[in-house]
């Protein structure tokens, strides 16, 4: 069984089309990340894969369940970090933690998680008095406590420092080991890059490309840029076949600053939202 199905998933806002008809399909165990430009519908489908949105047409299973009917036992095996950040200012850390550790049946440990989430030393902390990377990272603690079967990360490091976020892809990729399945969604390319076993890119409510980091949108076929110096001066070429060119340079004499560039993830990705000419 996926652990998300969902078939011609359709949602507008009154005449403003949102979801426009997705299909996906997520693995037990995944991590799939939701690429896509700012409106194209990213929340929408997660709030509705989440059981916080009604949707007008379409198939949708998560956990084998219809979320628009799930109930309290569902509910225990969905984790989820929103965007917005948790509001109880007047709590420490701990004690937003430790309530949160009542809601489920099975819970991991209250300083277990403060120590994943690197939240230890601001355990007694009012959360009204952290940073807003170190907030973000009690709605993280607050979505992996009760040891969800699916996590749903909606843009889960934005704010957060490169040594915090390095610290957090560790964590879910620690998630991802222990099987929790999880949809990511993200502005950050190198992150989907980091964490993804395979993404779908969403523009204006459609899925555009779906597929691996490595092969979205035909990356792993697209055309090389081979550049180097010679005695000629600078040169680049493009090529679907870079080892041959280097092979033909080699043979032709000395060349200097040889470089290889395969397109990246952000190259494809801003070719399939239609940002580049
Ligand atoms: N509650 C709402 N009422 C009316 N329109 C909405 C509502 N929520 C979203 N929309 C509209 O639906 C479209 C999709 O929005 P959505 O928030 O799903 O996009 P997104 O991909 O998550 O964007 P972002 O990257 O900015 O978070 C947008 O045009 C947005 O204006």
């Amino acid at each position: 069984m996926n652990a998300i199905e969902v078939r011609g998933l359709r949602k507008s806002y009154g005449g403003n089309t949102a979801v426009a008809g997705v299909d996906l399909a997520v693995g037990e165990g995944e991590v799939f990340a939701l690429l896509g430009p700012n409106g194209a519908g990213k929340t929408t489908t997660t709030e509705i894969l989440e059981g916080y949105r009604d949707r007008d047409g379409g198939e949708v299973r998560v956990l084998g369940v219809d979320p628009a009917a799930a109930d309290r036992r569902w509910r225990a095996e969905i984790g989820i970090v929103l965007q917005t950040a948790n509001d109880a200012a007047d709590l420490t850390v701990r004690e937003t933690v430790r309530q949160f550790f009542g809601y489920y049946p099975d819970p991991r440990g209250v300083e277990e998680v403060l120590a994943l989430c690197g939240l230890t030393e601001k355990a007694n902390a009012r959360i009204s008095s952290l940073s807003g990377g170190q907030r973000r990272r009690v709605d993280v603690a607050l979505g992996i406590i009760g040891r969800p079967r699916l996590l749903f990360l909606d843009e889960p490091t934005t704010g957060f420092d490169p040594e915090v976020r390095r610290q957090f892809w560790d964590l879910v990729r620690s998630l991802a080991a222990e099987g929790t399945t999880i949809l990511l969604t993200t502005h950050y390319l190198d992150e989907a890059e980091a964490l993804a076993d395979r993404l779908a890119v969403i523009a204006a409510g459609r899925i555009v490309a779906e597929g691996t980091p490595r092969t979205v949108g035909g990356r792993d076929r697209a055309p090389a840029t081979v550049s180097w110096v010679d005695a000629g001066g600078p040169h680049e070429l493009r090529t679907t076949d870079p080892v041959r060119t280097v092979v033909e340079l080699s043979a032709r004499g000395p060349v200097h600053e040889l470089q290889v560039r395969r397109p990246s993830l952000e190259d494809i990705y801003l070719d399939l939202i239609g940002a580049r000419a």
